[in-house]
């Protein structure tokens, strides 16, 4: 398989029009039998010095008594099975004015060139009765530097422009792509377009082309059995030819066109001078003809070009010109590329994530040179028709098919391009019944499936590895490193220093051991609590508080018990919190009912604003009991602050209770006694809770008894 493609040159010589001199100054000259030579090739004499001849070889030659038919079936049919096989053909005819582009490419009715034969070719090709074929054709010029559409009226046509796309390929918006359905149809399309095309007579052509155009045939093969759609072209370029002013004898807009014409084919040599130079940038953006022929100079398509050339002495320079702009160009590098779309059903939504395959060009094998002579001309064609291998286009599906098929698709009957056809990424599920599909999306799963499987098996197996490494690690930097200092030490003997890391060191374990004890009961609550601020936590234990105290009243006392002990981890010194959990607990073991403790007036919530911050009591808090643990909470705060302890608020204000409070304890011990005495009937420790306020001698208090609900005790400030 080939990957460079050089594009392809025949040059053509006109016979001698009667007007014209031929002083025979161009030959054309064939291999004969018997002699070392291979190619043809033509000799120009040096127009400054007659002894001189110059030789240009090239792979055909056709003299002036060559036929279109000779040309069309030895250099141009072949190159239609690349056509049919995905490929971008193109074929240029290029020459000064007059030098028969247009006769070459077009012909007479009854001398029908290149173009007129392509069709019929197109038509006739095998692979139509092979496969499903649809042909279209789409039809431009571009006249001084702007781009025409030959299908459409000229008095509408407006400017088009030419656009790239996202993969790089040039192509010309809003360019009309005609179906053609037979060969009557294109001549009739034909013959129209031409008579819209830019022609004016000059000194040197009576029919002279103002323009260069470029037809466009384009062939999509349906192949069910490969499930994909090829699409193949092939452009037909009849150039306008360079034009000595002195010679055509061009007014002032001749003139004009003759320096568009000009200009284009200036670029057009610095563009094949730049590719056989190997130049970092190429000029194609300097002209729209340049432009639009990129993918045929050093792109994706096979090439061919057909240089035509003028007898005579006048033409003798432009005759050099042209030989020397087709040796160039014989040297310019093509990478043919298939333009093909797989047409499976795309896999399921889910899959979307599966990284799709990248796509590979896939170059095709040039046919091979043709040995043109103008006598008998043996053909040699090379079958390129789809090889049934499954290939990917190197551009991307429809973006890949241009640079000329454009968007626009319309017939002059009105018909419209079928959808598929016309933007090239339809779904044309060819031949897979529903069970097929299905089958093929099964395996799909269990391939997706066995493969992100292996991919986690791989991950978790990483994963192992490198705790084990890095486990190994700090075992081996630990055994590096602690033994060797402790060795240098006589036995027995700590160093203050070591010492002191041995303190921290059992001060630490022991941490760690609360930690983890911690850790271990999965309290979600004590993990919270544990990193949250002394703020945070009250707010938080007020307000699993507040919804405790809301489940209470509703009498859904099991859920306000389990709110009341998330509150107790947020405030855990809490006495006062302790003794409703513990009041609640018994409510519920025996099944009996518990009212909370109504809230506090506004005045004694005043009262009791000023008393607590001078309160010795450990209760200090005349408020309910909700209120009260974080009130309480709030005093251990204050008390910390001062003292620098961690401890709770029953120890705190145990410390400060005046010793005349007579058989007092911290109400710390009372909670726990509580706790321990969980059998105590409920009057007996209401009675020990309201000892403990009666004794208090500076607090007004209001405690409710859970059994009687709301008996408040004795204020006893
Ligand atoms: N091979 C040929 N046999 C007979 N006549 C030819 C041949 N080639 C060209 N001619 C005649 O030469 C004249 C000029 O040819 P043509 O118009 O094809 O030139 P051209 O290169 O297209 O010129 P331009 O660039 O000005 O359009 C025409 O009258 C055409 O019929």
């Amino acid at each position: 398989m080939a990957s460079n493609y050089k594009v392809k040159i025949a040059a053509r010589l006109r016979p001698r029009l009667e007007w014209e001199q031929d002083d025979g100054s161009v030959q054309i000259n064939h291999p004969s039998e018997g002699t070392s030579a291979s190619t043809s090739y033509l000799a120009v004499t040096n127009p400054r010095d007659t002894s001189q001849v110059f030789k240009f070889p090239f792979s055909s030659c056709y003299d002036q008594s060559s036929t279109q038919e000779q040309i069309f079936r030895n250099d141009v049919e072949p190159m239609l099975d690349n056509v049919y096989s995905g490929v971008t053909v193109t074929i240029f005819a290029y020459g000064v004015t007059s030098s028969g582009k247009t006769h070459t490419m077009q012909g007479t009715k009854t001398d029908p060139g290149v173009i007129p034969r392509v069709v019929e070719a197109m038509f006739d090709h095998p692979a139509r009765k092979k496969f499903q074929t649809r042909l279209a054709v789409s039809y431009m010029e571009i006249y001084k530097d702007e781009v025409y559409d030959l299908l459409v009226n000229r008095e509408t046509a407006p400017k088009l422009p030419v656009r790239e796309n996202d993969v790089g390929k040039v192509f010309v918006a809003n360019l009309t792509r005609e179906p053609l359905e037979s060969v009557a149809d294109f001549e009739a399309m034909y013959s129209r377009s031409n008579k819209q095309r830019s022609v004016g007579a000059t000194n040197l052509n009576r029919a002279s082309s103002r323009s260069h155009a470029i037809l466009t045939i384009e062939a999509t093969v349906v192949d069910p059995a490969a499930n994909k759609i090829l699409s193949g072209k092939i452009n037909l370029v009849d150039l306008a030819g360079s034009e000595n002013n002195k010679l055509t004898g061009n007014d002032q807009s001749r003139m004009a066109e003759s320096a568009a014409i000009n200009k284009s084919l200036s670029v057009l040599g610095q563009v094949v001078h730049a590719l056989n130079q190997g130049a970092p940038r190429i000029p194609y953006r300097n002209s729209k003809l340049t432009r639009i022929l990129q993918d045929a100079l050093g792109g994706s398509s096979i090439g061919l070009l057909i240089c035509n050339i003028a007898p005579g002495i006048k033409f003798r320079q432009d005759t050099l010109n042209t030989l020397n702009f087709a040796v160039r160009t014989k040297n310019i590098e093509n990478k043919p590329v298939v333009n093909e779309r797989d047409t499976r059903p795309p896999p399921k939504s889910h899959f979307a994530a599966m990284p799709p395959p990248a796509p590979k060009p896939t170059f095709v094998a040039p046919p091979p040179p043709s040995q043109a002579t103008s006598g008998a001309l043996p053909r040699s064609r090379t079958s390129l028709l789809p090889s049934r291998q499954p290939r990917a286009s190197a551009i991307g599906g429809a973006s890949g098919f241009q640079p000329f098929a454009l968007p626009k698709y319309k017939s002059r009957t009105g018909r419209q391009m079928p959808e598929e056809e016309s933007n090239q990424s339809g779904n044309l599920a060819i031949g897979l019944s529903e069970k097929e599909i299905d089958e093929r999306i099964s395996k799909a799963v269990e391939a997706e499936v066995a493969r992100r499987l292996e991919a986690r098996e791989r991950e978790r197996q990483e994963e192992d590895r490198r705790l084990k490494e890095q486990e190994a690690e700090t075992n081996r930097q630990q055994k590096q490193k602690s033994p060797r200092k402790e060795a240098n030490l006589p036995p027995g003997v700590l160093t203050p220093l070591l010492k002191r890391h041995r303190d921290l060191d059992d001060e630490l374990k022991s941490r760690l051991q609360e930690l983890e004890k911690k850790f271990e009961r999965g309290n979600k609550e004590t993990q919270l609590a544990d990193v949250l601020s002394p703020v945070s936590k009250k707010k938080t234990g007020r307000a699993y508080v507040a919804l405790a105290r809301a489940h209470s009243e509703k009498g859904d006392l099991q859920v306000a018990l389990e709110l009341y002990r998330k509150a107790e981890t947020y405030v855990p010194d809490n006495v006062k919190l302790k003794e409703r959990i513990i009041e609640i607990e018994w409510a519920v073991k025996n099944n009996k009912p518990f009212m909370p403790s109504p809230k506090r007036s506004k005045r004694s919530k005043k009262n009791k604003g000023s008393s607590l911050a001078s309160s010795s009591n450990e209760n200090g808090d005349g408020m309910d009991v909700d209120e009260a643990c974080v009130k309480g909470s709030k005093a251990v705060d204050h008390f910390e602050s001062q003292s620098g302890g961690v401890f709770g608020l029953e120890l705190t204000n145990a410390a400060a209770l005046p010793m005349s409070v007579k058989g007092k304890r911290p109400l710390a011990d009372v909670a726990e006694e509580d706790e321990v005495e969980e059998e105590l009937t409920l009057p007996k420790r209401q009675k020990k809770a309201k000892a403990l306020i009666v004794d208090d001698e500076n607090d007004d208090w209001m405690i409710l008894a859970p059994q009687t609900g709301r008996s408040p005790v004795k204020n006893v400030a």
